[in-house]
């Protein structure tokens, strides 16, 4: 046996998300500037007669190891064999896409084991897959399935969930308006005063979902700018660069043991 296919699922970061208005199927039209960070879970793959799936890692317990699992749904919609073990890192229904990027890098992975593409549109297992499979900083928009790459500059971030989960249909259900502007136009240079100058339209709803929400960005209040990622409660704080991002970790962690906090680089 050859050794396991790896791939890394980093986590999502939504740095703007502005909800633009609502199909008529319910879903929303999102206008969003989205990294990636340099945490994540790890897939790895090797070719089989069936599906299956372990889960691992420090995050691993209430993940499903069955069809349930967005990574057992990619695989079946990729429609081969696949064993996959899922080593979990990123907390589940946290706004930084946890699911959907395992789902991406199962499809990935399974596009090099087999030599294909997916042969699938991939918004259909979620609308955080499209920009997940692109893996890069992006802009994303229609319900998730426009990818536009975007060149940006490496930012140090601090990414803090207080460890509670946020349904994300149950945020969009909570917004009170739907037909909100779009991005700005994107800058030459300064992302920075770029991204201060745009808004996450799913905090409000979230925060009445998750009054915690509120003291996670207020832990982040020495940060050059902090927000909300996607339907939360992950939030993300800015700094000038990766020694003060550590600083901010150590203090917000040692404040909140609970909390999952982490320094990282976004790309
Ligand atoms: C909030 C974001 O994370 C921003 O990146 C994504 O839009 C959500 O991506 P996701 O978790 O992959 O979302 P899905 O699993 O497709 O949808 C979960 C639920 O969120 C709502 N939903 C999601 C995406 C979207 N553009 N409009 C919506 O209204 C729908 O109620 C849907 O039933
Ligand atoms: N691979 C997976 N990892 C974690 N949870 C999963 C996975 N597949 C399915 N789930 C289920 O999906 C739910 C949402 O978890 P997930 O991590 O996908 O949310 P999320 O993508 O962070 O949400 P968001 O859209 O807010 O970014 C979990 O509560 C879990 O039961």
């Amino acid at each position: 046996m050859s050794e396991p296919l790896r791939r890394a699922a980093p986590a999502k970061v939504n740095l703007a998300l502005h909800v633009t208005g609502r199909r008529a199927d319910g879903y929303h039209l999102l206008d969003s500037l989205v990294m990636f960070a340099g945490v994540g879970d790890v897939v790895h793959l090797s070719r089989a007669d069936e599906i299956s799936l372990r889960v691992t890692g420090p995050r691993a317990s209430g993940v499903p190891e069955d069809a349930r699992n967005l990574c057992w749904k990619a695989a079946a919609r990729f429609g081969e064999g696949v064993a996959i073990t899922l080593e979990k890192y990123l907390p589940a229904a946290a706004g930084i896409g946890g699911g959907s990027s395992d789902a991406a890098a199962v499809l990935r992975g399974m596009e090099h084991l087999y030599g294909r593409d997916c042969g699938f549109d991939t918004v259909t297992l979620g609308a955080d897959v499209p920009v997940c499979m692109a893996g890069r900083a992006a802009r994303m928009a229609g319900i998730g399935e426009e990818i536009t790459p975007l060149d940006m500059p490496a930012l140090q971030a601090v990414l803090v969930n207080p460890g509670v989960e946020v349904p994300t249909g149950a945020v969009f259900s909570g917004l009170e308006r739907r037909d909100n502007p779009g991005l700005a136009p994107l800058p030459s240079g300064d992302w920075l005063d770029w991204i201060a100058a745009q808004r996450n339209d799913l905090e409000a709803p979230a925060r009445a979902v998750q009054p915690v929400i509120s003291d996670v960005l207020s832990a982040l209040g020495d940060a050059l700018l902090a927000r909300m990622s996607g339907s939360g409660a992950t939030c993300f704080g800015l700094y000038p660069d990766a020694g003060t991002a550590q600083a901010a970790a150590d203090r917000i962690t040692a404040a909140n043991p609970d909390w999952w906090v982490v320094a990282t680089e976004l790309r």
